[in-house]
């Protein structure tokens, strides 16, 4: 058997970084990433055998746990009659049919095979309906690795400290213009000067990409309204959200309708899956019914329509987004609760299933905020956890998830392990 560093020694010989994803190394909170042997419900369980909480359910997608057994049973059972036909299959209509019935802003949608792909082909869909080049992001969010979204990017990118990315040609970066979140008057002056050469808006409705931080009261629509007024198109990134904060994702927690919406994580159910919808009269430009290309030789594959259903079908389950919710205000109360009784500066931002946390003691709601906290109590913090068997994202930059499989004494764990990772923060470990 090998042991994490072994492994981790291995690894750095042949894969960059010694990770196939950055934000998967240890780079900022320092030390070495554990591998993971095998995960069931709220936990991993390392190669050495030792078992850790987990608020990062693989960035996302297992809101139900890990290895539901109604999941592993559909992807096996699908699995039998074949792992990728290259035609047409019945699940990805039944795919099709679900993500249009749950997301009523989604009148026709694409299968892909991840966030990346669903946002790249998203602006390209923009870009080619509206005949106009240039798009709009926020600081600090991110929308996968795509050329066009490597601009003060959030994520690996931010925590990396590279947020605008070498290789990124400089005629496409400036196609990408910024935005401050959570910003309306920013927004409102730079539509006023370059709105009519704008195709889209991407966003992601909560910024999960930069910690975790809400958008403020009447922004998003705020959004939307100066969108329909300049012609741009809003696109939701609802990769992160999708599923998680509602069953129709934030765009029904927030009551804002886009244009197009992108999907990935939890619609796969752990298995590679991405997806972008909306409007029909701008999806039927999507080859091959329209001119805009874009392809994929594994999408709608079988197997993960099969783990993405299932998943679906979990969450779909009356009551499911209560007791999710129920779940992340009892643990994130509790956190509040351990941090003050500690007598550290500490905030927290929370929706259904997400959640962020800061080493400052004020409401964070921007970028500046969030950039502006104590990382290097966050990076102790980490440890602290991780040394008593809790494993939050390793970045400050990071929104932690929790699952339907988490139950109370998870939490109570959880708890009683963060109150003395607080009491011991200025201590060295
Ligand atoms: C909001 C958002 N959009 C897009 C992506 C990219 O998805 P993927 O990693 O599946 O390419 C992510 C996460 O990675 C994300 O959080
Ligand atoms: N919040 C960051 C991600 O979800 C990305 C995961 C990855 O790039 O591995």
């Amino acid at each position: 058997m090998n042991t994490n560093h072994e492994l981790f020694q291995r690894a750095l010989k042949n894969i960059p970084g010694g990770v196939n994803s950055p934000v998967r190394a240890f780079k900022s909170v320092g030390g070495e990433p554990f591998f993971t042997q095998r995960a069931q419900g709220a936990y991993l369980w390392d190669v050495e055998g030792k078992r850790y909480i987990d608020y990062i359910g693989s960035w996302g997608p297992m809101i139900a746990g890990h290895n539901p057994p109604s999941v592993l049973e559909a992807v096996l059972k699908t699995a039998r009659d074949g792992l990728s036909f290259g035609t047409p299959n019945p699940l990805e209509v039944t795919m099709a049919d679900t993500l249009c019935r749950l997301v009523p802003s989604l009148q026709m949608v694409r299968m892909v095979n991840s966030g990346t792909e669903a946002t790249m082909a998203a602006i390209r869909l923009a870009r080619g309906f509206t005949s106009r080049e240039k798009i709009i992001k926020f600081e600090g969010c991110y929308h996968g690795h795509g050329d066009a979204f490597l601009v003060k990017a959030g994520s690996g990118a931010l925590t990396l400290g590279v947020p605008n990315s070498p290789g990124v040609p400089k005629e496409l970066a400036d196609l990408t213009l910024t935005l401050p979140y959570n910003d309306l008057d920013a927004a409102k002056d730079l539509f006023a000067k370059i709105g009519d050469e704008v195709a889209c808006v991407i966003i992601e409705p909560i910024a999960g990409n930069m910690n975790c931080i809400l958008p403020r009261d009447g922004y998003l629509q705020g959004l939307r309204d100066l969108c329909t007024q300049h012609g741009i198109l809003l696109v939701f990134d609802e990769v992160m959200t999708g599923f998680r904060v509602a069953l129709g994702g934030a765009q029904q927690l927030y009551g804002v309708t886009p244009d197009l919406s992108t999907f990935g994580k939890i619609i796969g159910g752990g298995m590679p899956v991405g997806a972008y919808g909306g409007r029909r009269d701008i999806m039927e430009k999507i080859a091959p019914s329209g001119p805009v290309y874009q392809a994929g030789t594994l999408s709608g594959n079988p197997v993960a329509m099969a783990a993405g259903l299932a998943t679906l079908a979990l969450v779909e389950q009356p009551g499911f987004y209560d007791e999710l919710h129920r779940k992340t205000r009892l643990l994130t109360d509790g956190l509040l609760a351990v941090a003050t009784d500690a007598g550290v500066p500490f905030s927290i931002t929370r929706t259904c299933g997400m959640f962020g946390l800061f080493f400052t003691s004020e409401h964070v709601e921007t970028y500046q905020q969030a950039t502006a906290c104590d990382i290097p109590a966050f990076n102790r913090f980490f440890h602290g956890m991780l040394a008593r068997g809790v494993y939050l994202a390793p970045s400050a930059f990071e929104a932690g998830f929790i699952s339907a499989a988490h139950d109370e004494n998870d939490i109570a764990d959880t708890l009683t392990a963060a109150s003395s990772a607080f009491k011991n923060l200025f201590k060295v470990f």
